[in-house]
């Protein structure tokens, strides 16, 4: 019988849409492989299948029909991890000077009183030598044993892979949870002693504000836990779990997304106009980054999304990794921009 990475190989060779995914701490891997060719959207999101969702929610919204496709599920052992230097040796200085420029207009428009937090991405093209899906995903599951790892294929999107700390939200019928994540640290010596700075404190808060606002008004229910320092591959983050129960009467799934997505953790505040502000002013279209995937409407009614974080495009010989982070009005220009070269480590460990 063929391997689950032998089948998504055979799948990417016929250009039909199959996603691999292994969800935080699982031990297994599964794969979903379309049967037919043809293209799903999603309309209202009572649809059963896996689904991946763009940043803008103007675009179309594609999935993986449950009962249009085959689901294999096989044991996950982690593989040894290969530390390999980095593979970027060119010069970041030209991308550089373009983020710290977008960092600084962002900065002056929350000056002017547009939003309160704008977050702003870049994207970077990385060369890849002898590409193997095998080995890649590997490396990711191996590495970030704690995030949701993915890798999707749909010819309306090309080869997508990440490995997500976020959840958008888990749905268990009425039931939800989801969660405000946002600041950002690198792993030091020292575990036992975090500092975290006002600026990442008040960024990750008002993703929790928002939530909190965006989600009161529709639930009979809403708990907001204490503020806890998560860990993602390189990085820290400040992470908030809210759970709760969808008012009876609504429809729970679409309720839940739209109200949710885009969170200020990968958007900002006021939502419409930081929307507006990214879409005008990033020098490159998002696509799926900073969108959500996974699974919708499982057969015992679940859902489980993520936001499509620390994730890369694969085209040709080319990956794209798009990496952003939240812009707040006492954010310094260039701790951002280092910032996004630490967040672009996660995936170029694994293409090394
Ligand atoms: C926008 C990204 O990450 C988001 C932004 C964060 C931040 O601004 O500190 C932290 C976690 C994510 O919610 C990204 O990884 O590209």
């Amino acid at each position: 019988m063929k391997t689950i990475i032998e089948k998504a190989k055979d799948h990417l060779q016929k250009q039909q849409p199959f996603v691999l995914y292994k969800q935080p701490d699982a031990n297994t891997v599964s794969g979903l492989f379309q049967l037919d060719a043809k293209t799903y959207t999603c309309v209202d999101y009572s649809e059963k299948g896996f689904v991946f969702a763009p940043f803008n929610t103007q675009e179309d919204v594609f999935f993986i029909p449950f009962d249009k496709a085959d689901l294999f599920v096989a044991p996950w052992t982690p593989k040894e991890i290969i530390e390999c230097p980095n593979i970027i040796s060119k010069s970041l200085e030209k991308e550089k000077e373009t983020h710290v420029q977008l960092v600084q207009k962002g900065i002056n428009q929350i000056g002017l009183g547009d939003f309160k937090k704008v977050v702003l991405a870049r994207k970077e093209s990385v060369a890849l030598t002898n590409f193997n899906l095998e080995d890649v995903f590997s490396q990711m599951t191996s590495r970030y044993t704690n995030a949701f790892v993915y890798a999707w294929f749909h010819p309306k999107t090309g080869l997508w892979m990440g490995a997500s700390p976020e959840t958008l939200v888990k749905i268990n019928e009425a039931y939800f949870e989801t969660m405000s994540l946002a600041g950002t640290q690198q792993i030091s010596e020292s575990l036992d002693h975090i500092d975290w700075g006002a600026k990442e404190k008040e960024e990750q808060l008002l993703v929790t504000q928002f939530i909190q606002e965006q989600l009161y008004p529709v639930s009979s229910s809403l708990s907001i836990g204490e503020v806890q320092t998560a860990k993602a591959g390189n990085l820290l983050h400040l992470r908030t779990k809210i759970h709760g129960e969808v008012l009876k009467g609504l429809p729970v799934v679409k309720t839940l997304i739209e109200k949710l997505h885009p969170t200020p953790a990968v958007c900002g505040l006021p939502r419409d106009k930081a929307k507006q502000f990214i879409l005008s002013q990033e020098a490159n279209n998002r696509k799926y980054y900073s969108g959500f995937l996974g699974l919708l409407n499982t057969s015992d009614l679940q859902s489980e999304l993520y936001v499509n974080l620390r994730c890369m495009e694969l085209s040709g010989d080319i990956a794209n990794l798009y990496i952003g982070g939240g812009i707040t009005q006492e954010s310094d220009p260039e701790k951002e921009w280092e910032e996004t070269v630490a967040k672009s480590l996660v995936m170029k460990k694994v293409l090394s």
